[in-house]
């Protein structure tokens, strides 16, 4: 288990103050908008950085006592920073070299990674005849080849293009999960944290804004901001909640408290065509809703009956 208690860590201009705990074998994916200090608890974790104050421990061991080649930590940058002139085999045995592994262990390991990575027909390639994910899988056998008690992931697919990305986030997925290494992954996608993480934090302004499984923040986001940054369209501020005879609260509208077919008209004010999906932001009764559907025939400034169901609206701490 890694426990992070009261950590701080100060810029000028910024300040980092988290305290947050991950069972032993769990992925956490650090979440947040730019700036919002993702990247630094990273640092502090690896010891690439040092805090102001708080403590880090992992499995009983205070990790702010160690130096960063003690604290059992393996680190997994964006651009995955393969040695160009090494095979994957070399690649992946470097570290183990390094740390003067005695030969057949360390072939015995090796081949094990090769193999859990699905890259042993590529033993002997250099990196640049290798796909993107070929690439991501030799990075991640590369830092877990030591066995370190945490894998720290920063970004890891954030230099792919989408649809290779969209490809890749599968993969990591199958690697991390089940009996795979205790992982944080920090990542700006909602949806790659979501697909990665068993839980999920998600930070504003050096802050743990919430803590919890994906579906439990998207479905019960702690205020607002943690709504909205998640992507919900559908909020009510506490003066609009009231007016429709709610606690003077805000409150999040899940789409399932939609319902159309019936009920007052709303007014297509925007359509916006996704493919698969169209969304709709459409007026209603004074309020802007947004609604995303695999319908695709209504126009801008076409008519709907449309219903709220107030029963299923959430109410949410904050403005
Ligand atoms: N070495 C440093 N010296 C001064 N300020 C720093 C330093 N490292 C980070 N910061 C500041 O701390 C804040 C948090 O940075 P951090 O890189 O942790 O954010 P992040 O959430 O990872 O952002 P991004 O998603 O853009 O990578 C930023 O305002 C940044 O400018």
């Amino acid at each position: 288990m890694l426990a992070l208690r009261e950590l701080r860590k100060s810029y000028p201009g910024f300040s980092l103050e988290l305290s947050l705990t991950l069972p032993k074998g769990q992925t956490l994916a650090l979440l947040g908008p730019s700036g919002s200090g993702k990247s630094t608890v990273l640092r502090l974790i690896a010891g690439l950085e040092y805090p102001d104050s708080g403590s880090i421990r992992m499995e009983g061991r205070e990790l702010l006592a160690l130096p960063p080649e003690k604290r059992r930590v393996g680190m997994l940058f964006q651009d995955f920073a393969l040695f160009p002139h090494l095979s994957v085999y070399e690649n992946i045995a470097f570290g183990l070299r390094e740390a003067s592994w005695p030969k057949e262990r360390l072939e015995q390991r090796v081949r094990a990674l090769l193999e859990q990575t699905h890259l042993t027909p590529q033993a002997h390639k250099l990196p640049h005849l290798l796909s993107g994910g070929e690439r991501q899988r030799v990075a991640l056998a590369r830092a877990m080849a030591p066995n370190p008690d945490l894998l720290l992931l920063d970004e890891p697919l954030g230099a792919l293009d989408r649809r290779l990305r969209e490809a890749l986030v599968l993969e990591l997925r199958e690697l991390l999960s089940g009996d795979g290494p205790t992982a944080i992954v920090v990542t700006h996608d909602q949806q790659e944290a979501f697909l990665l993480a068993d839980q999920v934090a998600v930070m504003r302004e050096g802050r743990l804004a919430q803590l919890g499984s994906p579906e439990t923040l998207y479905h019960h986001p702690a205020d607002p901001w943690v709504a909205r940054f998640l992507g919900h369209r559908n909020l009510l501020s506490p003066e609009e909640s009231s007016q429709l005879g709610l606690p003077r609260k805000a409150h999040l509208i899940p789409s399932a408290a939609l319902e159309l077919g019936r009920g007052p008209q709303a007014r297509v004010l925007e359509r916006l065509f996704m493919g698969e999906r169209v969304g709709y932001w459409l007026e209603w009764q004074g309020l802007r809703l947004y609604h995303e559907s695999g319908e695709s025939a209504w126009q801008e400034g076409q008519s709907l009956s449309l219903s709220l169901n107030l029963s299923r609206l959430i109410p949410l701490e904050g403005a």
